[in-house]
């Protein structure tokens, strides 16, 4: 096992509906960050084409195009990559994030709480089970952009050993401040460390603020983007985590017998 991870988060303004602009403009990124010893790296949410809701269907054809694509630079690079795209199974269309490692698909997870604000449910189905994986860099927990207002969820993902949190987003003004502080409070509550990732920019009729954070498991921001294109990059140590819960046994002190069993 590995006492630290460099982890990097990609934020970029995704162009609407355009996958071969933005696959390009990944490739170029991970490369970037792959350079610079980042062993990985977590995109956003729905990064190949952002939310052309109506032509999702068919852009989730090539889906399997892309991660063949994330698999080759995952097995030259040895990073391992967490993204979200959309995925086409029968009539069905899923918000999936894959979890990318040694050139293969690791595991898969389809984004649980749909943002009905947004109508996101008319369009898109929703997954059924969570996830943790063991990857080369530790165990991670894996949620998408709107599941950060279910605790529940990231309770279940420390309690089944997550490490890490990986969240790619498309979070749009004017909610900035619930961003920061949710991603905060998860980190702090459940004392692991998070990578959120969010786009910027406009896309459509949204304004997307960036922000994206690399947090530790105490809820200190270890690095954050502005508003435009940018590269994070930070060490998660280990070490602080396991100290961290050494300190203040907040899993040892859960009364389950009284809120509930989880999971
Ligand atoms: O919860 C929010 O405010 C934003 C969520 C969102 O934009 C999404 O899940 O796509």
């Amino acid at each position: 096992m590995l006492s630290r991870v460099k982890v990097s988060s990609l934020q970029f303004h995704i162009a609407l509906g355009e996958i071969k602009t933005n696959l390009v403009k990944a490739t170029a990124a991970l490369g970037r960050v792959a350079d610079q010893g980042a062993q990985l790296a977590v995109l956003p949410e729905m990064w190949s084409c952002g939310y052309d809701y109506k032509r999702l269907p068919e852009l989730a054809m090539e889906t399997p195009r892309v991660l063949d694509e994330l698999c080759r630079i995952s097995e030259e690079s040895g990073m391992v990559i967490v993204g979200s795209l959309p995925e086409k199974e029968r009539e069905n269309v899923f918000n999936t994030a894959y979890v990318i490692d040694r050139g293969r698909v690791a595991g898969r997870y389809r984004k649980l709480h749909l943002f009905s604000f947004m109508g996101e449910d008319r369009f898109l189905s929703s997954g059924k089970e969570s996830l943790v994986v063991t990857t080369r860099v530790g165990r991670l927990g894996v949620a998408i952009c709107y599941d950060l207002r279910f605790p529940e969820l990231f309770r279940k993902l420390t309690l089944e050993g997550a490490e890490i949190i990986c969240l790619p987003a498309e979070w749009p003004k004017p909610r900035q401040d619930h961003w920061r502080t949710l991603l905060r409070a998860r980190a702090i509550e459940n004392q692991l460390f998070i990578a959120a990732t969010n786009c910027c920019g406009v896309q459509g009729k949204l304004d997307f603020f960036g922000m994206s954070l690399l947090i530790e498991p105490r809820g200190d921001v270890l690095a954050e983007a502005g508003a435009t294109d940018t590269e994070l990059i930070a060490e998660f140590e280990f070490a602080q985590l396991q100290d961290y819960r050494a300190q203040i046994p907040c899993a040892d002190d859960r009364r389950p017998e009284v809120y509930g069993k989880l999971p």
